[in-house]
């Protein structure tokens, strides 16, 4: 269970409130207008941005000063943050970052790439495989991690959308697998409704989670400000 107790994040000129509790099941959508706060409400959580005032917690647990790899956290980027210089492999294996991977660890990472579609791929470098496929190697990572909570920020975006269907489905199995929820930033109106909860960030301030199919049968006004220009 994630809490987030009367956080506050400010920037210059931009200031992100937050108060709200995650229990990490299914997948949430993170919705919102651009510059609405979103990607700062995930930098928040994985520990990227700290915040001004408030605290974190997980479980209880106080997490307002863990450092990101030390969250019960993995982040999936728009850009999945591999590495060009390593192999599919090498860049998977940096989920097991606390030793040099060993028989055992290199075992891991081949089942993990494995079951993302990936064998006999894990000597290739980035720029050797497909934009599908390097995404498909961030999930791996993701998988390596187990941890309880994925954050997802406008994932596979640059994918084209028979592709990132795809990926999305990719994700609810790896996270299904590992026991863990996905909280996921979306633009695509159409991911939240099919999500099991609905974050929405407006305006700098985010809101508790709600069931996807109660707040869009009777969305607020300034989500139907958002989803009528979106929807
Ligand atoms: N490092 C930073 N320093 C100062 N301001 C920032 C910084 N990063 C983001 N901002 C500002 O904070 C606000 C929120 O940005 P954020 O990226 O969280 O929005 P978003 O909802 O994710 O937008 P988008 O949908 O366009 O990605 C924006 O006004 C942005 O310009």
């Amino acid at each position: 269970m994630l809490t987030l107790e009367n956080t506050r994040v400010e920037m210059e000129g931009f200031a992100l409130a937050a108060d709200l509790t995650l229990a990490p099941r299914g997948i949430t959508a993170v919705i919102g207008p651009s510059g609405a706060g979103k990607s700062t409400l995930l930098n928040l959580i994985a520990g990227f941005t700290p915040p001004t005032r408030g605290r974190l917690l997980w479980d209880g647990a106080e997490i307002t000063a863990a450092p990101p790899a030390e969250r019960p956290v993995a982040m999936i980027f728009q850009d999945n943050n591999l590495f060009p210089h390593l192999s599919a492999a090498d860049n998977a294996a940096l989920a097991l970052t606390h030793r040099r991977p060993n028989a055992n660890d290199r075992a891991r990472v081949a089942a993990a790439l494995a079951r993302v579609g990936l064998a006999g791929l894990e000597g290739r470098k980035p720029g050797q495989i497909s934009g599908g496929q390097q995404s498909r190697v961030a999930l791996a990572r993701v998988l390596l991690q187990r941890k309880p909570l994925i954050l997802l920020d406008e994932p596979f975006a640059a994918l084209g959308p028979a592709l990132r269907a795809d990926m999305l489905g990719a994700v609810r199995e790896v996270a299904a697998e590992i026991g863990a929820g996905v909280l996921m930033v979306t633009h695509d109106a159409r991911d939240a409704e099919r999500a099991d909860q609905v974050i929405t960030v407006i305006d700098g301030r985010a809101t508790p989670p709600r069931p996807a199919a109660e707040l869009f049968a009777d969305p607020p006004p300034e989500l139907a400000a958002y989803l009528g220009d979106h929807g």
